[in-house]
């Protein structure tokens, strides 16, 4: 059993929550104490958004975060350094998050084999065409890497089937239209979504897109087994963070969204 396996079977009927965080925002030395920090306060696993200067799927919050970090001067490379010392603190699952760009320019068989061998294991790419994902899902498969696929309330059962067939990890219910950002409230169609799912897979449904509270985490995991939270996370580091702002008081207050967000997952 995989440490994505073994992460979602401890859950015993609980949603798992798999907060998201820029890697090398602000700093890399910061951004590996906010993950450790997030880890540490209970969070099941994390997605590692590897900064990208074109994030097209981004609202501002995140987009601000991949520039805070390549402003910083942080690179693929450090990415992979940055999760090679976390997997030296944690047994928690390690997911990278990328857009397609840089997996093709840094190298396919590369990418994967790297990002194993630093201790990932998964990878989600929202921007890979279906039609290019198997060759994708197969050269991280190949590395040990699960290759985690989104669905979207605007897929239909045909397409949700496909793409849960060449699912592996888990299943990302993206929850609405649109780029990341926190919403007021999250769609309740993606229920509908999750329950497609599961009936093509096995595997975890997770849901993302808009969570920003935990009443929303609560809500959502009632019939989700994860709630991924992004913005709402990046919004706090840029916030926080800032070079005036107390670091340690920034820490104490990410943990304690984490555990707020973990007691809404139970
Ligand atoms: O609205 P949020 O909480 O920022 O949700 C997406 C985010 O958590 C993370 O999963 C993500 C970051 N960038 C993306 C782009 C596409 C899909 C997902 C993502």
């Amino acid at each position: 059993m995989n440490r994505l396996e073994k992460a979602f079977e401890q859950l015993v009927g609980r949603a798992a929550l798999i907060p998201f965080v820029v890697a090398g925002d602000p700093d890399f030395e910061t951004s590996f104490d906010i993950l450790r920090d997030i880890l540490a306060a209970g969070a099941d696993m994390v997605e590692i958004g590897l900064p990208y200067s074109d994030p097209l799927a981004d609202g501002p919050v995140i987009q601000a975060g991949a520039v805070r970090s390549l402003q910083a001067g942080f690179q693929l490379p450090d990415s992979m350094r940055l999760i090679t010392a976390l997997r030296k603190e944690t047994e928690k699952p390690l997911i990278a998050f990328t857009y397609v760009n840089p997996i093709l320019q840094y190298g396919v068989s590369r990418f994967f084999t790297d990002l194993a061998a630093a201790g990932g294991d998964g990878v989600i790419v929202p921007d890979v065409p279906l039609e290019e994902a198997p060759q994708l899902a197969a050269t991280a498969k190949e590395a040990g890497i699960a290759f985690i696929p989104l669905v979207a309330p605007t897929s239909g059962e045909d397409r949700v089937k496909a793409i849960c067939q060449q699912a592996s990890g888990f299943v990302y219910c993206v929850s609405t239209l649109g780029v990341t950002g926190e919403r007021k409230r999250v769609s309740e169609s993606v229920q509908a979504l999750v329950e497609a799912v599961k009936r093509h897979t096995e595997l975890p449904a997770c849901v993302g897109f808009g969570v920003s509270s935990p009443e929303q985490a609560q809500e959502i995991a009632a019939y989700a087994n994860g709630v991924i939270v992004g913005s709402a996370f990046v919004r706090r580091i840029g916030e926080l963070y800032q070079a005036s702002q107390d670091k340690e008081q920034a820490r104490k207050e990410v943990a304690v969204f984490v555990k707020q967000l973990k007691e809404a997952c139970m």
